[in-house]
């Protein structure tokens, strides 16, 4: 069970870590659609979560689920379709000057791709300072912290002086860690950290995320392909299938005993455990239906292998099969 992290849907009464720790986010019904050719794609359907300071929601699911639009949306670059996205209890589209200020300085995010998210003609000094400068003006940048915030992420001060492209990949990844650590953010996001980094260093950069998070008390929504990894990274996980969640519960919970045909199928395509094939579909049967045609009632059901006729009548909502653990499936358990 997890006893902080709590991802009830809003308006529900809280769980066993009591009232008092109050969500950090909240997303209550958000959903984000899109206009492609003339027809409606729903990327995000109704997602309804909450997240404690200091938890690690993992967030998984195959390419095109809409792990990317979510977590695009927590950090307001993307605006809901509908729904509602609170930090610390405001809708964040009613953010205005000094509350925009307080929510960049204290949401941040690390992507996939530490190649085209660094600024090529900048210093690595001036990268990683880049939030505070913008948050808390040119005089907050000074060497101390910038050596600090090198150090915490395992390069030498001398990376300061030198240029992204002068770095590995891994390397680039530190950097862009490091930039989303240096105002001290509450929650990061994390989209895909370690996909685009060699096999051989990706252990290495979960545990600096590991570490960091432990040290920092930040949350993170850790958003991956790699089963392995989330598991390893969250305390809580949400499985999305297009577009909406399908089963969240406490990580272990999750791993050790899933509940959604389709979290068993994408933790089935994922055993023994090899970062060299991070294939999710093997064992799930079919192509993922197009989201701006998905199928009715279940929408996972045309790939199910449970599916039976009320499936495609009667959308499954996402039920409490166990203390904390949810799943939207008529016929899971
Ligand atoms: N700006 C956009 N315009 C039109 N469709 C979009 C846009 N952004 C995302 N989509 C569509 O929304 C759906 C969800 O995409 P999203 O990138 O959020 O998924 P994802 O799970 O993050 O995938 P991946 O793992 O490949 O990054 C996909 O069908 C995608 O094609």
């Amino acid at each position: 069970m997890s006893d902080a992290l709590n991802i009830a849907p809003p308006n529900t009464i809280d769980d066993a870590a009591g009232p008092s720790t109050a969500p950090l986010i909240e997303l209550s019904a958000v959903s984000r659609t899109y206009t492609v050719r003339k027809a409606e794609l729903r990327a995000v359907d109704r997602v309804s979560l909450a997240i404690k300071p200091g938890k690690v929601l993992g967030v998984v699911g195959e390419s095109g689920c809409g792990k990317t639009t979510l977590s695009r949306m927590m950090l307001r670059l993307e605006t809901p379709s509908s729904g509602v996205i609170r930090f610390r209890g405001t809708d964040i589209w009613d953010l205005k000057k000094e509350g925009l200020r307080d929510f960049h300085k204290s949401v941040s995010a690390v992507f996939q791709d530490p190649y085209s998210s660094l600024n090529p003609r900048h210093r690595v000094e001036q990268v990683v300072m880049e939030p505070v400068r913008v948050n808390f003006g040119r005089k907050a940048t000074n060497a101390g912290r910038i050596g600090e915030l090198l150090h915490s992420v395992g390069l030498p001060a001398t990376a300061g002086r030198m240029y992204p492209h002068e770095f590995s990949g891994g390397q680039r990844q530190r950097i862009a860690i490091a930039r989303a650590i240096s105002t001290n953010p509450e929650l990061i996001l994390l989209d895909e950290p370690v996909s685009a980094l060699d096999v051989s260093i990706r252990a290495q950069i979960l545990n600096l995320l590991k570490d960091l998070q432990a040290a920092s008390g930040a949350a993170f929504v850790f958003v991956a392909h790699d089963l392995g990894a989330v598991r390893y990274m969250s305390d809580e996980v949400i499985v999305m299938y297009l577009g909406a969640i399908v089963e969240r519960a406490p990580s272990e919970a999750l791993y050790v005993r899933p509940r959604h045909p389709y979290t068993k199928g994408l933790l089935e395509a994922s055993l023994p455990p090899d970062p060299r094939s991070p294939n999710l579909n093997s064992s799930i049967e079919g192509d993922l239906p197009s989201p701006i045609n998905p199928p009715s009632g279940c929408r996972f059901r045309t790939r199910c292998p449970l599916a039976a006729e009320r499936c495609a009548r009667e959308e499954p909502e996402l039920r409490e099969i166990d203390f904390d653990h949810r799943v939207a499936c008529h016929y899971a358990g």
